[in-house]
């Protein structure tokens, strides 16, 4: 496949092996990608894009807030391969922000940053997601963005979580494809908590109820 599988009951790296914030240290339960090996696999995910990607420009348009370190990473990336490769290409950068408000019948998508929208219009669009989960934000998103008339959308996400419930809606590209387990770390949050972290990991029961709100 085109993506990293962490296995279900794949290697678990100890929180005693590696540099965590010493406040989220009663939290965490094992760090499942560590941060070095993130950024390997983005490195390669940029080389990928970069081969792929037909145009003189893109729009990175990253989703926060849990896409900011994978856009950052990937943006470095992308852009080392414009200054030492025969091709490059302009990147543009915007942003959006989803809330998905759950109501009776269905998670109904909210996008704030809807002037970024109006300026995808015959762009080459790169959406920059964290995870990936049932992919119903993604299929919502990608629906909303036709409505603007990009000239191509791609969406790269760093993970992608097996689910029984999944669309079965999978990225241009994906780093890693974990497990139906909640991770945290590199941006990716509980209730705001985690983000703070450079590896992802899985919390443990105590920080659910810590940082439960
Ligand atoms: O596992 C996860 N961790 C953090 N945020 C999200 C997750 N899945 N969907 C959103
Ligand atoms: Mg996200
Ligand atoms: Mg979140």
């Amino acid at each position: 496949p085109k993506f990293i599988k962490v296995e279900d009951n794949g290697h678990l790296y100890s929180i005693d092996h590696f540099s965590v914030p010493r406040h989220y240290e009663d939290s965490i339960g094992s760090i499942l990608i560590p941060h070095g090996l993130i950024a390997d696999r983005i490195e390669r995910m940029a080389r990928d894009i970069h081969e792929g990607f037909e145009g003189e420009s893109m729009i990175l348009l990253c989703i926060l807030k849990g896409g900011f370190r994978f856009s950052q990473d990937l943006m470095n990336y992308i852009g080392a391969i414009n200054c030492n490769s025969g091709k490059s290409f302009q990147i543009g950068l915007d942003f959006l922000r989803l809330k998905s408000y759950t109501n009776e019948e269905s998670g109904e998508l909210k996008i704030m940053g809807v002037d970024a929208l109006e300026s995808l219009k015959g762009k080459n669009v790169l959406i920059v997601e964290d995870i990936v989960d049932t992919g119903n934000t993604m299929q919502q998103l990608l629906k909303t963005l036709d409505v603007y008339q990009p000239k191509s959308v791609k969406v790269a996400s760093l993970l992608l979580k097996r689910r029984p419930d999944s669309t079965g809606y999978i990225p241009d590209y994906v780093g890693f494809e974990i497990p139906n387990k909640f991770v945290i770390g590199y941006a990716l949050d509980y209730n705001e908590y985690f983000r703070d972290l450079n590896h992802i990991c899985v919390i443990n029961d105590f920080g659910k109820k810590k940082y439960a709100i």
